[in-house]
């Protein structure tokens, strides 16, 4: 049928211009929707969570990823749970920590896909474990047969509140963090906290970090919680009044309440705000097309000084190490008054995590953000704290700013006691 030059054929987001054709134009959405739930005792065999997909059914095939540490652990458990529900199961343990974040594991979680017969389908891969595992999983999970879906079990506090909840995976490359990856959500990620009863006092303070991350840049009632509990909640690992079992009736009057349901304890509160705030900012940007980002608080030179520490300094502690540089930044701008920087870098001791680090140079913050305007897409794009709860977003930092805002930091930092 001959048309005219102008014709243009339009099925639905196919656009084809000319004939004979020279131009064709597809356009099409991949909505995406993805589920995080809160749990209790998962690897108890009569909680059937796990293993019910989106629709509910249940499958009966798995391949487990999990490290060596949590395998050693929760291995028994994680095993006796298949079993007791009758699914075929492989449980693969990975080397852990961050110096293994690497495209070796991902190959290594690939090759065990093809060996196990994965069905790409019904059979959605489950990652139990920290950041590091799960961006692993995530990323294999996403390069093979071009998506398999996956369930993530959090099993540290990072990964509660913030790898567990966003859609990135990946692993670090070329001695750079996270230069490979992709943006693929889990397609469940199944919360339960108390796995942090195993969890070191460094490793707790780690994750603490990221939910400070969110107070300072968005939630002035968390970092209150923060200043005010965060001694107990690093105590106590993040366990609920109830968790620890009854409460004594000359208890405070909040244990009280949260122990009858009537009030958040406040290690509930702290996770249900730190995952509320990060979600509210990766819902309506998960790809990111908007590099403004306030989540990327510190996360400007922190990547860079987490690799050049390796494996001295875990992520959350480069992180923190971050925030305090561009909270006395800030300071020094006006944007933060003395007496909130000194709170902030208070909070930070009393969490447990650094505030300064001897990394920070003027070669290597120059280095970070000369990387970060590349990550960026040619701008700073760096949140810079307003007051603590909000923030606000600058193009202009220079070295010389830098490197005075580190000395400083670095006096005021030798005052500051972990
Ligand atoms: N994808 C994202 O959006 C996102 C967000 C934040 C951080 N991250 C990544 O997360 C990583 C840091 O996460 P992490 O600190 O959880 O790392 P991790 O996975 O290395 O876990 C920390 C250590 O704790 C051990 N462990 C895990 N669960 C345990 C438990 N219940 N009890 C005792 N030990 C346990 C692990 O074996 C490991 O040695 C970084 O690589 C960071 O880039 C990713
Ligand atoms: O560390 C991560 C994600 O890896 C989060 O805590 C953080 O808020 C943001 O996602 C940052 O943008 C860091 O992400 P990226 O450098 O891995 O892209
Ligand atoms: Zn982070």
């Amino acid at each position: 049928m001959q048309q005219d030059t102008q014709t243009m054929r339009n099925n639905d987001g196919l656009f084809a211009v000319g004939s004979p054709v020279t131009h064709w134009s597809v356009q099409t959405s991949n909505p995406v929707q993805y589920e995080i739930r809160a749990c209790e005792n998962l690897l108890d065999p009569g909680n059937s969570t796990i293993l019910e997909d989106a629709s509910g059914s249940s499958g009966q095939r798995r391949l487990i990823v999990t490290d060596g540490v949590v395998d050693s652990l929760y291995g028994d458990r994680v095993r006796a749970y298949f079993d007791h529900h009758g699914v075929e199961h492989r449980v693969l343990v990975l080397n852990d920590g961050e110096t293994h974040k690497s495209m070796d594991a991902v190959l290594q979680v690939t090759e065990a896909l093809d060996a196990f017969g994965i069905d790409r389908r019904r059979e959605p891969v489950i990652a139990i474990g920290g950041g590091v595992l799960m961006d692993i999983v995530g990323f294999a999970a996403s390069l093979y047969r071009r998506s398999t879906p996956f369930i993530r079990i959090p099993t540290t506090l990072i990964g509660l509140v913030d790898a567990g909840v966003g859609a990135k995976t990946g692993v670090n490359h070329n001695g750079h963090k996270n230069r490979l990856g992709t943006y693929f959500p889990a397609d469940r990620t199944l919360l339960d906290r108390s796995f942090l009863a195993t969890l070191d006092a460094r490793h707790i303070s780690n994750g603490l970090a990221e939910i400070l991350k969110i107070a300072l840049i968005k939630d002035a009632r968390l970092f209150d919680l923060l200043e005010q509990h965060g001694a107990d909640l690093l105590r106590n690992k993040l366990q609920s009044p109830a968790a620890v079992g009854p409460t004594p009736a000359d208890a405070p009057v909040d244990q009280r309440l949260a122990a009858r349901g009537l009030h958040l304890d406040p290690a509930t509160e702290v996770v249900e705000r730190a995952i509320q705030g990060m979600l509210e900012e990766l819902q309506p940007n998960l790809w990111e097309k908007v590099l403004e980002r306030v989540v990327d608080y510190g996360h400007t030179f922190s990547p860079t000084i987490e690799m050049h520490a390796l494996p001295a300094l875990l992520h959350g502690e480069a992180v923190a190490v971050d925030m305090a540089l561009t909270t006395v930044l800030a300071e020094r701008r006006g944007l933060v008054s003395s007496y909130q920087r000194d709170r902030v870098l208070d909070v930070m001791a009393r969490l447990g995590l650094p505030v300064w680090h001897p990394l920070c140079t003027p070669e290597v913050l120059g280095d970070a953000l000369r990387d970060t305007v590349r990550h960026r897409d040619g701008k700073q794009r760096l949140p810079l704290p307003v007051g603590i709860g909000s923030a606000l977003f600058v193009n202009d930092v220079t070295e010389g700013e830098l490197a005075a805002a580190a000395e400083s930091l670095a006096a005021l930092g030798s005052g500051v006691s972990r």
